[in-house]
């Protein structure tokens, strides 16, 4: 927030001061009125400057000055206020801006390796409701903070006016402070324990949308949802601590004050005999002390209930600070020759995934992965897409390492068919031109990828043709659509690679014939990698690399492996092909 921050609290200052500026004109009018029309600067304390300040500038001291000079006090602090609270709004909206923009960026650049490992609760809990509290925590910090201002200032006017009875008040209010801080400890833990638990309720609630169907089907969706009420039970329990200690700490806020000014003012007149109107002026200002005092601690308990989302979201933006992408500089418009990997190696922890991987890619080349389960087939492809690093060993593109390539530039060349097909919920058009103004251009290139992926037909004959909705993961269109949709959205993009993870054993009839289609219409025109389970799909390739344990067993075209490799013969057999 940098230097917005003491703009902020200096407005605060302001506001404070010529409040308390003006509440001190109350004391000569009360004079005024029983003196019959005149007054003296004495009897002020420290703050008798003001009046002085008038007889200077040769304000006599009688009613209608004093009165201006209060009314135009009063002005002033209303035209700081109205500077002060806009200034807050901005200021706030800046950093709820900063702060989205800044996880947005933060998953944007966290590396794919990276996001394996990161549970789905704590990112969609930390990125919607987490922020939300997040913002909430700000904003009770920083009228917290405001409140302390304020404080501050009207307890400094309260000394001016009367230091003795001052210092009392502030000794006795600090002694009962101690229970405050009891509380707020407490109200800290269980705002942590709800941050816990809400991720684990957000990743329960992601699984139960994306396996609903499976769930229902198998009746395990009620003692799924009986798992989701055992967390939302749990959260409750937390939010109910955090409203006990909150109800103690506003119940007892008032009488622990007033307890304390009451036995000041006794002290101050039994034992002092103290001048009546000093201490009024200086009760008037720790009236406000007190009334902003109440304010902080009631602010600062909601900015600790908030704490818990606090932490986690700077240990998340530190984590996605730790596991940014590393990318370099040099930026491949297009692919143009080959791609290469040489002895490439690649562990995930300590377990060795590819082993001495030596494989050239030429341009337009279509080549498929086969093996066996686990072989390695995605890991591979996983690097060829620049979305992992290798540990060891050399990956190039047209002769620039990986290291040195802006990696960012590479992805946008690549087209990704994935196993289940990515349909986001919106209308065909979107999906395909991934939200791209409706120019007659990119209406054109939309219709031409719809005849390439073959459902330009099918989208003619909806009702809403293009502007017809998939819903929610493409729930309204069937699983051989979505991925002829998929398809086109790739072919719509102008890409160099074109990558097909195949679906595995769910492989249905259809889905392998769209894919067998296009591989035999594709061919030649990009450069195609299959992740290859039926073997009936890779009959068109011009070579097959054959992985096994992480290692190239051999490369070749169909027909010659069905010669040379015992192990690839036998998942042809094993296959009915
Ligand atoms: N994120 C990960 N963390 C740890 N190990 C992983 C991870 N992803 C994959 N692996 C392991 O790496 C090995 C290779 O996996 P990979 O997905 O590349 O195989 P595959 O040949 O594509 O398998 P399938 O045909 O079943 O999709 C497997 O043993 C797998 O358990």
């Amino acid at each position: 927030m940098k230097y917005r921050l003491f703009i902020t609290f200096g407005l605060n200052v302001s506001v404070g001061l010529l409040d308390g500026f003006g509440l001190v004109m109350f004391l000569p009018l009360l004079k005024l009125a029983d003196n019959e029309g005149s007054t003296t600067s004495e009897d002020m304390g420290k703050l008798d400057f003001i009046l002085k300040g008038m007889e200077a500038i040769g304000l006599g001291l009688n009613l209608p000055h004093v009165l201006m000079v209060m009314f135009i006090f009063f002005v002033l602090k209303g035209i700081a206020r109205f500077i002060e609270s806009y200034y807050k709004t901005i200021v706030q909206n800046f950093f709820i801006k900063s702060l989205r923009f800044k996880t947005i960026d933060g998953l944007a650049h966290l590396s794919y390796k990276a996001f394996v490992t990161q549970d789905s609760g704590t990112i969609q809990n930390t990125l919607s409701g987490e922020v939300g509290r997040v913002v909430g925590a700000y904003n009770s910090y920083f009228t917290a903070v405001q409140c302390g201002i304020m404080v501050f200032v009207y307890s400094t006017l309260a000394f001016l006016a009367n230091a003795q009875f001052a210092l009392l008040v502030i000794v006795g209010g600090m002694s009962s402070n101690w229970i405050f801080n009891i509380i707020n400890k407490k109200t800290k833990v269980a705002s942590h324990k709800i941050t816990r638990e809400g991720h684990l309720y957000q990743g329960l609630l992601i699984q139960k949308v994306g396996f609903f169907k499976y769930l229902k089907a198998t009746g395990l969706v009620h003692p799924f949802a009986d798992k989701l009420k055992q967390s939302v039970e749990n959260i409750e329990k937390s939010n109910k601590a955090i409203g006990f200690y909150g109800a103690i700490l506003y119940a007892s806020k008032e009488p622990l004050i007033i307890g304390v000014v009451v036995i000041v003012i006794l002290v101050q007149t039994t034992f002092f005999a103290q001048n009546m109107g000093l201490i009024l002026l200086s009760l008037m200002f720790f009236y406000r002390a007190l009334t902003f005092l109440m304010s902080f601690q009631g602010f600062w308990n909601t900015f600790l209930t908030s704490s818990g989302a606090l932490s986690n979201i700077l240990e998340f933006l530190k984590s996605l600070r730790r596991h940014k992408e590393k990318c370099g500089k040099m930026k491949l418009e297009r692919f143009q020759e080959k791609i290469r990997l040489e002895g490439v190696n690649f562990r995930y922890g300590t377990v060795p995934v590819l082993q001495d991987i030596d494989l050239s890619i030429r341009k337009n080349e279509t080549i498929a992965f086969v093996g066996e389960s686990g072989s390695g087939k995605t890991t591979l492809v996983n690097i060829l897409a620049g979305l992992i690093a290798v540990d060891h060993g050399k990956f190039t593109i047209d002769g620039i390492s990986s290291k040195d390539l802006d990696l960012r530039v590479w992805q946008n060349r690549i087209g990704y068919i994935t196993q289940e097909p990515v349909i986001f919920s919106d209308t065909v058009y979107h999906n395909v031109t991934f939200w791209a103004p409706k120019t007659p251009e990119n209406i054109n290139r939309f219709w031409k990828a719809l005849e390439k992926a073959s459902i330009a037909d099918f989208v003619r004959g909806l009702e809403r043709q293009e502007e017809a909705p998939l819903g929610s993961n493409g729930i309204l269109v069937s699983g051989g659509q979505k991925q002829r949709i998929s398809i086109a959205r790739e072919l719509y993009k102008d890409i160099d690679v074109l990558i097909m993870d195949e679906a595995t054993s769910s492989l249905d009839s259809e889905t392998e014939k769209i894919i067998k289609e296009n591989i035999v219409q594709l061919k030649g025109q990009y450069t195609i990698l299959i992740v290859a389970h039926r073997l009936a799909t890779v009959k068109h390739a011009d070579r097959i690399v054959l992985l096994s344990n992480g290692c190239i067993k051999a490369i070749d075209s169909f027909n010659q492996l069905v010669e040379v490799s015992p192990e690839f013969r036998r998942m042809v057999v094993l296959q009915e092909f």
